[in-house]
């Protein structure tokens, strides 16, 4: 499966130690990531994972085309509600391809432990902390 993981940047932290918890799951998926995020990701996991551009550089709308082109299975957005991004229009519209393809979107940690589960059953292992 094709994975994207995105977080601005005060969720990042939330992310890395969300990611880190489940890395036996990442680790058998291919991964996909914003500029910022994934280098810090893979600086504190050690999983490999393709970057993009930063956020605000067109990250965002790269993963977008990725989820029009149907090569993004599930997506980890962790948004920040409470900060003004300068490139609000491309995580809306990356958050809208999720819609339209149907693509699972998880934007906070609560939807993330729920997805992971799901990404787990699928792979025929139960579900996480078992
Ligand atoms: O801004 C982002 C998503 O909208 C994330 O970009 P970075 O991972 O480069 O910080």
């Amino acid at each position: 499966m094709n994975i994207a993981l995105i977080a601005h940047d005060k969720k990042k932290d939330d992310l890395i130690q969300f990611v880190s918890e489940n890395k036996k799951v990442f680790s058998s998926h291919l991964l996909f990531a914003t500029g910022t995020t994934g280098t810090r990701i893979m600086e504190a996991t050690g999983l490999s994972i393709h970057r993009f551009q930063s956020g605000p550089l067109g990250g965002d709308q790269e993963i977008g085309a990725r989820i029009a082109r149907g090569e993004m299975d599930f997506v980890f957005f962790f948004r920040d509600p409470l900060t003004a991004q300068p490139h609000e229009p491309d995580v809306t519209a990356l958050v809208r391809l999720c819609d339209v393809y149907s693509v699972p979107l998880a934007t906070n940690l609560g939807t993330a432990r729920v997805l992971i589960n799901g990404i787990l059953e699928e792979q025929g292992e139960g579900t996480a902390g078992e």
